[in-house]
């Protein structure tokens, strides 16, 4: 089958190795020249563990192909996947204008049949917007379906997730894409779950806002435990044995960002709003993610006495380990918080870059950890590589001016690290 990706990012990039793996011949289809350039030669633009070499692979075997022509890529495919960026708009809304662009350019170029389906992650009711757009474009009135297929990777774990999904989910209401989409999917196994494009969308937001509910639970649990001299890492495993609860998600820490959790949660919020129905707990999550940074910048400027003139080195600016994405990553929002009270800041991540636009174009990433530990008064730990735990941190005791962690992922025991002479804070550790 002949397949088009519209949007070669996080997603797309992903969609077009995982129908490559799966037979067909995929396009990848982007606005970005610079992208579409790199793809050719099978380089991401992006970090990913393991894609690029899939892409590579499938680039020379010619499964797949790069390119910015928007009439030949649409006229040469019949099954069309929707993988472009949905960000936040100002007021919480999912901003739907690249979905819009490229549904009005496959209405203007289509010359026979289409399926169209989105994966993006897109408003209940994008569905029928996207046929609407679609139709107000076309010159002929030529059929087609659009269809809802929702996707679940975690950046750091697309291929993982990609190539073993727990759920396929298909919102269709016309039998032809719901049988094209079952032989698309036909050699994945998963549960399939066949439903209409509204619910599909729904399930979709729903099960990200059920995701960031579960961290801030536990977060405002954290701080409970840091009252109570109770181990919440203690209380999240014995938790998590019950299956009706589950292990995952469970990690208290400096809170949850990325592309998706923030953007979501208040497009559900707004979508609620909009249909009169007000979604408190979601409320709440937002406001305890908001604050937990600020929770353990709290327990730090207490030790400090103030930040300063202090030096602070953040480790790790990825808002998850396994990406260069700093989208809504907590460590910014320390960052931008320890330059406005002063302090001097040095900023190590194996791979994130800074983004080049104020307050953080002042600084640049170190070359390593020693470089931004060096005379340092406090490390604030913000992302887990596991690089970290392969640092001498006795060695680096030495470096430092004075020897206080403040981990903000509970990446270590907290008696190994006082042992070792740090004076260091987690979260929900207990004091
Ligand atoms: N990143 C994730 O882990 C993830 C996981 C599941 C779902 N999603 C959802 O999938 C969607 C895409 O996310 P992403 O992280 O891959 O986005 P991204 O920003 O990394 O990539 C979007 C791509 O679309 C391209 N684009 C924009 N307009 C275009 C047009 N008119 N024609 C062709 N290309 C165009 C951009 O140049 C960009 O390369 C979003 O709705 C997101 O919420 C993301
Ligand atoms: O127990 C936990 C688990 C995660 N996080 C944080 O939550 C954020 C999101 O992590 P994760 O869900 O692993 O990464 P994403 O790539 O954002 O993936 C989420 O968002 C995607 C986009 O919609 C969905 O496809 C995925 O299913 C969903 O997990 C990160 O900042 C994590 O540090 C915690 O703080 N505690």
């Amino acid at each position: 089958m002949n397949i088009l990706v519209i949007g070669t990012g996080y997603v797309g990039s992903t969609t077009a190795m995982v129908f490559a793996e799966l037979g067909c011949n995929v396009t990848g289809l982007d606005t970005d020249e610079h992208k579409i350039q790199q793809l050719k030669q099978g380089a991401l633009h992006f970090y990913e563990p393991g894609l690029e070499d899939l892409l590579k692979k499938h680039v020379h075997s010619g499964r797949i192909r790069f390119t910015t022509n928007k009439e030949a890529a649409i006229q040469g495919n019949d099954v069309i996947f929707i993988c472009v960026g949905t960000p936040s708009r100002l007021d919480g809304n999912a901003d739907l204008r690249y979905v819009k662009q490229v549904a009005e350019d496959i209405g203007q170029m289509m010359g026979e049949y289409k399926l169209i389906i989105t994966k993006s992650t897109v408003p209940v009711g994008t569905q029928e917007q996207i046929t609407s757009w679609v139709q107000a474009a076309q010159e002929k009135p030529y059929p087609f379906d659009v269809a809802s297929n929702p996707e679940f990777l975690r950046e750091g774990k697309a291929v993982e997730d990609a190539l073993n999904p727990d759920r396929i989910i298909l919102g269709s209401n016309s039998k032809r894409a719901t049988k094209l989409l079952e032989s698309l999917y036909k050699s994945v196994k998963c549960p399939i779950v066949i439903t209409t494009p509204r619910t599909a969308e729904l399930i979709k937001y729903a099960s990200n806002a059920f995701l960031a509910t579960k961290i801030s639970y536990m977060n405002e649990l954290a701080r409970l435990c840091d009252e109570m001299d109770i181990n919440v890492m203690e209380v999240a495993d014995g938790m998590g044995l019950d299956p009706r609860i589950g292990s995952s998600f469970l990690q208290a820490g400096i809170g949850y960002g990325g592309s998706c959790f923030p953007k979501d949660v208040s497009a559900l919020i707004l979508a609620a709003k909009q249909n009169n129905v007000q979604l408190e707990i979601l409320d709440k999550v937002i406001h305890v993610n908001q604050t937990q940074y600020a929770y353990l910048l709290d327990k730090a400027r207490e030790r400090l006495g103030s930040f300063a003139n202090k030096k602070l080195a953040v480790l790790g600016l990825a808002f998850k380990p396994d990406t260069d994405d700093t989208r809504e990553a907590p460590a910014l929002r320390v960052i931008e918080r320890l330059l406005n009270e002063q302090a001097h800041v040095t900023v190590y991540d194996p791979v994130a870059k800074l983004p080049n636009y104020p307050p953080y174009d002042v600084l640049s990433v170190c070359a390593d950890v020693e470089e931004a530990m060096l005379d340092a008064d406090a490390v604030i730990l913000c992302t887990e590589w596991p690089v970290f735990k392969t640092i001498n941190w006795t060695d680096m005791k030495r470096l430092m001016h004075q020897p206080n962690l403040f981990d903000g992922r509970n990446m270590f025991d907290a008696q190994d690290m006082n042992a070792m002479g740090y004076y260091y804070q987690g979260i929900g550790y207990g004091d």
